[in-house]
């Protein structure tokens, strides 16, 4: 299901949160929402879900406008990083068997598995859950819902490295199965990087880039090599960071490198890698002042 936002703005009062956000994300796909903070990620998906209404521009699901409009909304389901819906004595079973009602998609065996996986009791009541356990209900909900549109805002939080590594399993696993457009905000760029087709990167309520994840990669290149020789072939270019251990020495660099210089490299006995997603991140989102 397509996702169009045209001139979007929101305000709360005298902030503004989204300013012209223009956009379009074509349906089937899995996409990273990456921004710094209070950068307009909550604001944006806000809007996607349908919870607030844009103050200009128009929002559009699968092509009709979202606020006010119950039959859009049944198809799209935010999940942020604690439950919106659940009161602390409600039973986790509870909280399913609502998502079950809300959610024509939902897959209950799923559902189930998940909470095994997780390691989450279905008698527990929502306020004695420990705040990692809590996230796990909570993309529990987003995994099995299956809308066509599913948004995941920082909902992993709070989840420990071996939870958050089978979340990440999880999205790829059933978007191969179950194919849908998935947003996911986050600032644990390089856990989930791998899942990303496309990235969108908003700074300041704007759009900085809207790529596939691939061609964003190929903006930079890690080199590494002996220490003297790197210098030498860094020297006049963006370098993004370096660290050395002993003689050899990695650095990141800003910018594509074409086939001469790439030639160039190999000859000098360097090695050319791929470079993190977050360092061009942390670049393209830098403030003045700031290391970039
Ligand atoms: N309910 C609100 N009332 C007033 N201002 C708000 C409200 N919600 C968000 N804002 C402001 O809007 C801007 C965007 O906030 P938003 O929460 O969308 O950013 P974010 O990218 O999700 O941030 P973070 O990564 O820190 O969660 C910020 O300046 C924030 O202070």
């Amino acid at each position: 299901m397509n996702i169009e936002l045209d001139g979007v703005r929101l305000r709360y009062g005298k902030t503004v949160a989204l300013d012209g956000l223009t956009l379009n994300l074509p349906g089937g796909r899995i996409y990273g929402l990456l921004g710094r903070n209070g950068s307009g990620k909550t604001s944006l998906l806000s809007l996607l879900a349908g919870f607030r209404r844009p103050t200009a521009g128009t929002v559009r699901v699968g092509g009709h406008p979202v606020f006010e409009n119950g039959t859009a909304t049944a198809g799209i389901c935010l999940i942020r990083e604690t439950l919106d819906m659940a009161h602390h004595s409600v039973k986790v079973k509870e909280v399913l068997e609502v998502a079950e009602n809300l959610r024509a998609t939902w897959d209950g065996d799923y559902a189930g598995t998940l909470l095994e996986k997780f390691q989450v009791l279905p008698g527990t009541s929502v306020g004695a859950l420990s705040r990692g356990k809590l996230s796990a209900l909570g993309v529990t909900v987003g995994l099995a819902s299956r809308t066509p549109v599913t948004l995941f805002d920082e909902s992993y939080l709070g989840m420990d490295a071996p939870a958050r590594y089978l979340f990440r399993d999880e999205v790829l696993a059933d978007f191969m199965q179950h194919p849908r457009t998935i947003v996911l905000a986050t600032h644990l760029i390089e856990e989930v990087a791998p899942l990303f087709e496309q990235v969108v990167i908003i700074d300041r309520g704007r759009l900085v880039l809207h790529e596939d994840a691939d061609d964003l990669r190929a903006r930079g290149v890690a080199v590494t090599g002996p220490a003297a020789e790197v210098d030498r072939f860094v020297a006049g270019l963006t370098v993004l960071g370096e660290q050395q251990l002993g003689p050899t020495k990695a650095v990141t660099v800003y910018g594509e490198l074409d086939d001469d210089r790439r030639r160039a490299a190999r000859e000098r006995g360097l090695e050319l890698g791929p470079i993190a997603l977050q360092d061009l991140f942390v670049h393209l989102t830098a403030a003045k002042g700031e290391p970039a």
